[in-house]
């Protein structure tokens, strides 16, 4: 069952069963209400139990509150695609349910994407109502009334949920202003975001002490290469400079190779005996931050990258060993793939990180967020404000930041690779490098207008003749596809009967069909259909192994170090005499940075052919040619952030399987992920 699937709850009654049967309140939503309002022994109102269920709502579908005045965007689902995606094993792989004791725990464990506008939820179109007309839900399902949202504050603020009684002092609901409008959070939630957002404000009120002609001269000695830009330098002058750095950008704009850079500065700094924390979220992003660093030279020791559970020794079920009392020993920790940490995982490091460590969050803020509650890295990189007792350090260290690269700060911003307001984030620690080392000037071109949410740009941008590397192709004009698929079929299988892992690995990687959903025609499963159809795939090859057979990992597996979304090819032992056709003959062959390994078939458990994948399961990895099959117009996972991470996967082009309709509702629609963390929070 998804995350949006919806039961009906028999005992419901009133406005929430109304909600219940219009499929926006799912059954864990009501059931936790109840719980919720048990905990306070006295009555609660209707309108106050409404508020809790949509805050439940919210937690469940990505968001860390429900930001009230935007109760008036609520919209009931139209059913296409409640099958969601897969999730993709993007997060929390290793099960470490942090939704557990709340019994909010509903999307911690099947990995089914939080991703869309919150599926039945908030999108951007309407204007926010938080006026006192009765708010209209309106979507396929019957249209409903809504209370508005200043009354279900005023039934909240009076409630034993916000405000406890005697019977039962505990409140499960915290209510608080923001920039955002009035924020209803989950006890546990708020504690959370508190700790995230005390624990950065600390961090952000001192400064390292580090002499800035040394700094000018590590910067100097590590950035040789040509092509390193003022924003590739600074980026290593605010990390030496500040205890908590963000480092965000697209895929392929420098930020490992920035990273590795940042962390030779330290060094050089610090002199020998730096100790160095690399994680990232997941097995897989922790294994290719590894290959990626190993790859670079200027690395200074050598550090292993694992897990953040592994780092923190979080096992399921229980604390993390480190935490406040238990702080990590790293001098610096970098996090990869910081977009795809949940705010629990994110509060648990930030407790375990000495107020002396320095911290480094690389990732693209662009991209499709955590499985769980929490965006923190596009909250990071877009928060509004700073404490105001941290702005003076701030601003000593950014100056001390453009000292070390030959800066004058009154002038840095005409720097050719300074836009308007990159002074004033890296005053926060926030840098976003822009420069693109991968992949062609189209598919960037067309990645920003859709970041930009400029649908009309991104239709015009699709149609110019200067730019050949996107194409937007009808969803009944698919011979180019399949021309292309089983050449591509042709390819992996005459590499793979070769036994040339090399190549078919290659082949692998030269083109990949991603899609938004798992089931349906569009999805995954009616793809791999359609593609299997392509390529002429046998009954007996559907039944076992075979050469040429493009293998996907579905769970981690340490023995073997092949992780949740790792992908392969069956191919013939090159040990093995070409006569031999068993199982025994074939081997599966894998990639990880340059470094290829054999592994039997046996040794696999959790494998699956793949011929095409969900786009939250591509997230990490990239392919010479992608073909990104959008859903119908009404499905809930059709979002801008989808479509730039779809994008974002090819190399040198994209063809966009869809209408130019479907195509701007993808780039109109954003995630609505509400937060407190992007500015600062008041009693009400
Ligand atoms: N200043 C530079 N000079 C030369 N090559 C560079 C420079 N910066 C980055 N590159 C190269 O550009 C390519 C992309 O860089 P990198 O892998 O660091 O990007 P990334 O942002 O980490 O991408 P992803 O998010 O996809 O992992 C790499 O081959 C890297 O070596």
């Amino acid at each position: 069952m998804s995350i949006f699937d919806v039961q009906l709850v028999d005992t419901a009654t009133g406005l929430l069963a109304e909600l219940n049967s219009a499929g926006v309140l799912a059954a864990a939503d009501i059931r936790i209400t109840d719980r919720l309002t048990r905990m306070c022994g006295e009555p609660v109102s209707e309108y106050a139990r409404l508020g809790a269920a949509l805050a439940v709502r919210a937690v469940r579908l990505g968001s860390t509150c429900l930001a009230l005045d935007r109760v008036g965007e609520l919209v009931p689902p139209d059913g296409v695609g409640s099958n969601s995606t897969d999730g993709g094993g993007s997060n929390n792989t290793d099960g470490v349910g942090s939704n557990s004791t709340d019994g909010v725990g509903s999307n911690s464990t099947d990995g089914v994407g939080s991703n869309s506008t919150d599926g039945v939820g908030w999108n951007n179109t309407g204007g926010v109502g938080s006026d006192n007309t009765a708010e209209r839900v309106a979507g396929a399902g019957p249209a409903l009334t809504l209370p508005p949202a200043s009354e279900i504050l005023d039934a909240l603020l009076t409630s034993p949920l916000v405000t406890g009684s005697d019977a039962g002092p505990l409140r499960p609901l915290v209510v608080r202003d923001s920039a955002d409008g009035p924020l209803v959070y989950l006890q546990k939630y708020f504690r959370q975001e508190q700790t995230i957002r005390e624990i950065l404000a600390r961090r952000a009120a001192s400064a390292p002490t580090v002499d800035t002609e040394a700094l000018a001269e590590a910067i100097a000695a590590v950035y040789s290469a040509p092509d390193d830009g003022t924003l590739q330098k600074l980026a290593a002058a605010v990390a030496a400079t500040r205890w908590t750095t963000v480092l965000a950008g697209g895929p392929g704009t420098g930020k490992t190779y920035t990273v590795a850079r940042i962390l030779a500065v330290l060094d050089r700094l610090q002199g020998p005996g730096l100790r160095i924390g690399l994680c990232a979220p997941t097995g897989r992003a922790a294994a290719q931050l590894q290959a990626s660093v190993e790859a670079e030279s200027t690395l200074p020791v050598t550090a292993h990258a694992v897990t953040l559970h592994s780092l923190l020794g979080w096992r399921p079920g229980s604390n993390p060993r480190h935490g406040r009392g238990r702080t990590l020993p790293h001098d610096v920790i970098v996090v990869d793939e910081t977009s795809m940490l949940s705010m629990t995982a994110m509060s648990r490091l930030l407790e375990a990180v000495r107020p002396d460590a320095r911290l480094v969050f690389v990732g693209d803020p662009h991209q499709l967020a955590s499985v769980e509650a929490g965006a923190v890295l596009a909250d990071l990189v877009e928060r509004a404000d700073l404490p105001e007792h941290a702005a003076d350090e701030s601003l000593a260290a950014l100056v001390q930041a453009f000292a070390a690269v030959g800066l004058d700060p009154a002038s840095a911003a005409e720097t050719a690779d300074l836009a308007d307001g990159d002074a004033a984030r890296m005053a926060d620690g926030v840098i976003t490098l822009r420069r693109q080392f991968r992949f062609g000037g189209g598919i960037s071109e067309v990645a920003a207008a859709v970041n930009a949410g400029d649908p009309d740009r991104v239709l015009e941008l699709i149609s110019s003749p200067e730019v050949d590397d996107v194409e937007l192709i009808a969803p009944d004009d698919l011979d180019a596809v399949s021309e292309e698929i089983v050449d591509w079929g042709r390819r992996l299988r005459s590499a793979a009967r070769r036994g040339d892992a090399e190549e078919a690995l290659d082949a692998l990687d030269a083109h990949r069909v991603l899609c938004a959903h798992r089931e349906g025609a569009w999805g995954v499963r009616g793809w791999s259909a359609r593609i299997t159809d392509w390529l002429g795939t046998t009954e007996a090859e559907h039944l076992g192994w075979y050469v040429g057979q493009p293998i996907l990992v579905t769970a981690n597996d340490r023995q073997t170090s092949t992780f949740n979304g790792d992908t392969g090819v069956v191919i013939a032992d090159p040990a093995s005499p070409r006569s031999d056709t068993g199982a025994d003959a074939v081997r599966v062959a894998f990639r990880r940075g340059g470094h290829i390994r054999l592994l039997h078939p046996t040794q696999l458990a959790d494998v699956v052919s793949v011929h095409a994948m969900t786009i939250h399961r591509s997230q990490g990895s990239q392919f010479d040619r992608v073909t990104v099959v959008l859903p119908p117009a009404g499905s809930e996972l059709l979002t801008r952030e989808l479509l730039y991470t779809a994008i974002t996967r090819a190399k040198s082009h994209v063809r966009i399987v869809g209408t130019p309709e479907v195509l701007a509702a993808a780039v109109d629609r954003r995630v609505q992920r509400a937060s407190g963390l992007r500015s600062s929070l008041s009693d009400l």
